[in-house]
């Protein structure tokens, strides 16, 4: 193969240099870099980086809107960019500048219960160019981000994934889940109790000022939510979405009033083209300051005229619109999926951030094949506030020593239990039982006993619900 040697080592690799590595018979650089003002201009790097992330996810070439604008909410965000650079390509090959690995983090903040917002590193536009797959570029750009992460005090890193198969060897694991519902709004939705407030149709550019103060009330009540950042609000209300790359004009917004006049919620929603029956209402967005608010915003979609059906892909698993309705054979759900992954860096930062209803004591052994949560951690509530130390190693195995990503797990000597970290993140905002998760053959407990306190530690008032999509 004849290569062209367009060398990106420093100066044309942006930011900072991060390692070189070897693979496939391919040279690469690793970087890593911000976006700063100046937009497309002043920052040709992360427009080569936005090319190559759309390019991963088979999206069309990216119009100078959409450029001016992704590096516009990431400037804002200060979002860090890391990229793979190859030293080298054949002829009509993409440029050396193009990145064949993307993979972005910012700081955002998780709802973890009672209120509290953890800090947090959201990590998000993960990519390998195909023909530069499975080389490991994906760990090498994981690991960078973690370790930094760690370094900079985050408690846990968070992310979305497009395939359940890929993050569990990171430690990450699924923490919360969303469905696709379809509410029949052939007549009148029925409910049990009165809604409150009231309703009134809104202008798409006030609901776009609006929409994040309200959103924040939702976050800082809502257990499990996740920050959002700036271009959730354009594309829900309309004004553009970067995926179509264009504005969608049929975008319709409404605000929920409390007693007062004082805005509490909206929706945004859109017909679909009524040219087949039903008649179908999509909603983009549904936010309320509690969920009473977020039943009265249903009431309003379904009691629209030349509607038979409502969707929303964004709904809890535990909805309690469901059991606020007389008929709830009205209420179908069409597919769950899971949302965010929890992938905890510091346990004791972040098992001592949630609330607990129990007092006690426990020894959790993590296994973390990456190392940052690996050892045995006692979780003392008896004095009512938690207090997480770190008590010994874990004694290694032989999956250890072979380096195995997800390794077997053990129970040693002094734990109570022991579980891989990735579902320590599945059990962290309480969405699923530990005696589930114990008959999945995911967590090793010393008895019924350890299971069980295990279970009542991590369990949560509420189940966990976000609607944040990153
Ligand atoms: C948070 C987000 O952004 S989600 C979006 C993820 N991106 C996409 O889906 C876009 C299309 N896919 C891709 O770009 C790539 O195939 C990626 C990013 C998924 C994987 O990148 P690669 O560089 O091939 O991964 P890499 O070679 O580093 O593999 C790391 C590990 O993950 C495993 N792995 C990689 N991709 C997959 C996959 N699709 N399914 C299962 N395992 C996978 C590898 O086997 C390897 O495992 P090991 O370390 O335990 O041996």
């Amino acid at each position: 193969m004849d290569l062209t040697h367009e060398a990106p080592t420093p100066p044309t690799t942006p930011g900072t240099v991060t390692e070189s590595y070897s693979a496939g018979g391919h040279d690469y650089t690793f970087a890593e870099f911000g976006v700063g003002p100046g937009g497309t201009a002043g920052n040709p790097a992360a427009v080569e980086w936005v090319r190559a992330i759309r390019q991963g996810f088979h999206q069309a070439e990216p119009t100078e809107e959409t450029l001016e604008r992704t590096l516009s909410w990431m400037h804002a965000e200060r979002v860090r960019l890391r990229a793979a650079y190859p030293h080298a390509v054949p002829e009509a090959a993409l440029p050396t500048r193009r990145p064949v690995a993307t993979f972005t983090s910012w700081e955002g903040s998780l709802n973890v219960g009672r209120g509290r917002l953890l800090r947090a590193r959201l990590i998000s536009e993960v990519t390998v160019r195909p023909t530069h797959s499975r080389r490991g570029l994906l760990r090498r750009l994981m690991t960078g981000d973690l370790d930094r992460a760690q370094r900079d005090g985050y408690p846990v890193a968070l992310l979305t994934a497009t395939e359940a198969t890929i993050y569990g060897r990171f430690g990450f694991g699924a923490a919360t889940f969303n469905r696709e519902v379809s509410v029949d709004a052939t007549t009148r939705l029925q409910l049990k109790a009165p809604t409150v407030g009231t309703v009134e149709m809104a202008d798409g550019e006030a609901v776009r000022q609006l929409a994040p103060v309200l959103f924040q009330r939702f976050h800082e009540s809502s257990h499990g939510s996740v920050s959002r950042v700036a271009y959730h609000w354009p594309e829900y209300t309309g004004e553009y979405a970067i995926t179509p790359q264009k504005a969608d004009p049929e975008v319709r917004c409404a605000v929920h009033y409390d007693d007062a006049m004082r805005p509490d919620g909206y929706v945004t929603y859109r017909f679909e083209p009524n040219t087949s029956y039903p008649l179908t209402l999509t909603v983009l967005d549904l936010v309320g300051a509690s969920p009473d608010v977020s039943i009265a915003l249903w009431e309003f979609v379904t009691s629209l005229d030349l509607v038979d059906r409502v969707r929303f892909g964004r709904a809890p698993v535990e909805d309690p619109l469901v059991w606020a309705m007389t008929d709830r054979a009205q209420y179908r759900v069409t597919s769950e999926s899971d949302k965010v992954w929890v992938r905890v860096l510091d346990p004791a930062a972040a098992l001592e951030a949630r609330p607990y209803t129990v007092r006690g004591r426990i020894v959790i052994s993590l296994v973390d094949s990456m190392g940052y949560a690996d050892g045995l951690w006692a979780l003392d509530t008896t004095s009512g506030r938690p207090v997480v130390e770190r008590v010994a190693d874990r004694p290694r195995t032989a999956d250890d020593d072979a380096g195995r990503s997800v390794p077997a797990v053990q129970l040693p000597d002094g734990a109570d239990v022991a579980m891989r970290v990735d579902v320590l993140g599945s059990l962290y905002l309480g969405a699923v039982k530990a005696s589930t998760l114990a008959q999945a053959g995911l967590i090793v407990a010393r008895d019924e006993d350890a299971l069980r306190d295990l279970q009542d530690f991590m369990e949560t008032p509420t189940a966990p619900y976000g609607v944040t999509q990153f």
